[in-house]
């Protein structure tokens, strides 16, 4: 899987994703969610890969196992590279959506990635110990989610900065923990509550970061895009 950033692409038209993408003249790891998916439907996803880029279709699944797993098995033949649902679904919804992807996927082709989400970056412990009534450190539970995780086969999870090393400790180098949230240095945070910037990422244990507004609402995009990989990759 490319290692750049991804680049969030929170749009609503396919326009306006075609006009962003317009001065990159590199191949890039972009993510495309409920907000595009929703109101573009599969025909962006084909639109993205025409132009030769990776793709992250992140819908956080959550539903029964067998529900998941029959769209699982429907998104696989969009040929993604990464696909997510969220921890807090279970063990058998995980495994659930891995078996869906598994049949889902034309032979010859790659399976697309599976991993989930475990507390969302815009969640504080305080707010998870109130409102999901969990009784543990904001670091247990995403522990929690990430072993029940490794334990359904999928290939990682969605988690902040500040659990990345931890979980590469607890389930393995190889698990990748794929980390939104990113800002550059004295950057606006908006709803984000753990943010982290690119090269905190890089020494602190993330796999690959997930970046939106950074880049997307920056003046010149492209060379938002740059100097987030810059500081990514150690430059
Ligand atoms: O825990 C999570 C899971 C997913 N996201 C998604 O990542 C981007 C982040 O956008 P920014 O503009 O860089 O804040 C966004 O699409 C979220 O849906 C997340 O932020 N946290």
């Amino acid at each position: 899987m490319l290692k750049s950033p991804i680049v969030a692409l929170d749009f609503s038209t396919q326009e306006e994703v075609i006009a962003f993408l317009q001065p990159f003249d590199e191949v890039l790891f972009v993510k495309v969610g409920m907000e595009l998916y929703l109101q573009e439907g599969p025909s962006i996803i084909t639109a993205i890969k025409a132009l030769g880029h990776a793709v992250f279709l992140d819908l956080k699944l959550h539903d029964i196992p067998n529900t998941v797993q029959s769209a699982m098995r429907g998104l696989a033949k969009l040929g993604v590279d990464l696909v997510n649902v969220h921890a807090a679904g279970g063990q058998a919804m995980m495994e659930a959506a891995m078996a869906g992807l598994m049949e889902g996927t034309p032979h010859g082709q790659e399976r697309p990635k599976l991993i989930a989400v475990t507390q969302l970056t815009s969640t504080t412990e305080q707010q998870m110990q109130q409102e999901q009534q969990i009784p543990l450190t904001l670091e247990a539970s995403v522990k929690n989610y990430a072993q029940l995780a490794k334990a359904a086969g999928l290939d990682g999870v969605v988690c902040s900065v500040y659990e990345a090393a931890m979980i590469g400790d607890s389930c393995g180098e190889d698990f990748l923990r794929v980390t939104p949230g990113i800002r550059l240095a004295g950057g606006e945070a908006h709803d984000q509550k753990r943010v982290a910037t690119p090269d905190s990422a890089r020494k602190d244990g993330s796999t690959h970061i997930v970046v939106g507004r950074a880049i997307t609402q920056a003046t010149q995009p492209r060379e938002a895009y740059q100097a987030v990989k810059n500081l990514w990759e150690g430059y």
